[in-house]
């Protein structure tokens, strides 16, 4: 029998549109070959119809404010924080969630970017901790804190945004990542489209709501910074492949994307229902489940004498896919008192859902 995955970093493949795609993709390669006889230098942040199409679906969907001018694509969210870095003069200091994405802040330590941790509270990043640290730059995922999942309440939203607009040099990096799937509470507009300082550098990616290998991601940068980036970079090459952005493009225009999107968003609600009613008839009161609100995951904390790498162990030789809230411990020593993982659900069928659990409840407790 094959593996079953808890896995917040896959999803679902199988009910990707591929045929809808395909059908793009030839249209893109029938009506529009000539833009493929260019090495990208010629649109670098994009070829421009691609952006106009992108920032009205961010208008649409996310209430995003952008002129298609302001929107940078690159290969990953990785790569245009690396830009976004040599915007920033290098003595800034940069502040983080913690928990938190890891691969940022990695990233930023390996480009010698001085990076500090902020503490949560309920309502997602303390404000408090981050007047004590005093950042110029910090970095938020507000929809759906990554991987707490605390969706920040618009309370929250504007005092950050006071915060960013009281000294020239803040700014605030929106993480719009896990955005697209919402649960019982309706969608908050973003910190981008209510922000009238000219503070929020807005990132996004297509890796959750289509597929994660495609590798199309986007900024949006205020005008300040924009400038900066046309003349400090005017030398980088568009990093998203061509034939990607305009079937990309295509799909989107075609209706297809929205489609998608919404039968994804019943098919993850179902799977989540089921799978938290599964946990909680399995473990009861062993279990105490968070950020159910959003995304494509939450996190589940476990009442167990075990140790978190037992349980990791065991699960593995149960060939189940199990992630520990460790891997986004990044500075504080983050002690989270009872093992917690980070429980996802876009890659797991409806028909393997009691067989997971009952895999999960073996590793932890039998
Ligand atoms: C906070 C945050 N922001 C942005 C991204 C997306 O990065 P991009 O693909 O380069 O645009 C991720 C991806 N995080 C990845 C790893 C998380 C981890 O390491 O624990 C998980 O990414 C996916 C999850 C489900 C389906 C597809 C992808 C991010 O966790």
């Amino acid at each position: 029998k094959g593996w079953l995955s808890f896995s917040h970093m896959s999803i679902d493949r199988t009910l990707f549109p591929f045929e809808n795609w395909l059908k793009c993709e030839h249209q893109a390669l029938k009506m529009r070959q000539n833009m493929l006889d260019d090495d990208s230098s010629r649109y670098p942040q994009g070829i421009r119809s691609v952006r106009q199409t992108i920032a009205r679906l961010l208008s649409i969907t996310r209430g995003v404010k952008c002129f298609p001018e302001q929107i940078i694509l690159g290969s990953g969210t990785q790569i245009l924080l690396q830009i976004l870095d040599g915007l920033i003069e290098e003595n800034k200091v940069f502040a983080l969630e913690e928990p938190g994405y890891q691969r940022v802040y990695r990233l930023l330590e390996t480009l010698r970017r001085p990076v500090e941790t902020v503490r949560l509270d309920v309502k997602g990043i303390s404000i408090e901790a981050i007047r004590r640290i005093n950042p110029s730059v910090v970095y938020v995922t507000p929809s759906h804190q990554f991987p707490t999942g605390i969706v920040m309440p618009i309370s929250r939203r504007i005092q950050l945004l006071n915060w960013a607009s009281e000294q020239a040099d803040r700014y605030i990096i929106e993480d719009d990542y896990d955005s697209e799937f919402k649960y019982q509470t309706d969608a908050i507009p973003c910190l981008q489209g209510l922000d009238t300082y000219k503070r929020v550098i807005y990132f996004g990616t297509f890796s959750k709501s289509l597929l994660p290998g495609l590798r199309i991601s986007y900024m949006i940068l205020p005008e300040q910074l924009l400038r900066i980036a046309r003349t400090r970079f005017s030398f980088l090459m568009q990093t998203c492949n061509v034939l990607t952005q305009i079937t990309l493009q295509q799909f989107i225009d075609s209706g297809f994307y929205h489609k998608h999107i919404k039968s994804m968003r019943q098919i993850y609600e179902t799977r989540r229902t089921r799978l938290i009613a599964a946990m909680r008839v399995q473990f009861g009161a062993a279990i105490k489940i968070y950020g159910i609100n959003a995304g494509l995951h939450f996190l589940a904390e476990f009442d167990t004498k075990r140790s978190m790498d037992e349980i990791l162990n065991r699960a593995a030789q149960e060939k189940l896919e199990l992630y520990s809230l460790e891997r986004c411990v990044l500075k504080a020593h983050y002690f989270t008192k009872k093992p917690t993982f980070i429980i996802g659900f876009a890659n797991l069928a409806n028909g393997s859902i009691d067989r997971a659990v009952q895999l999960l409840y073996r590793a932890i407790y039998q």
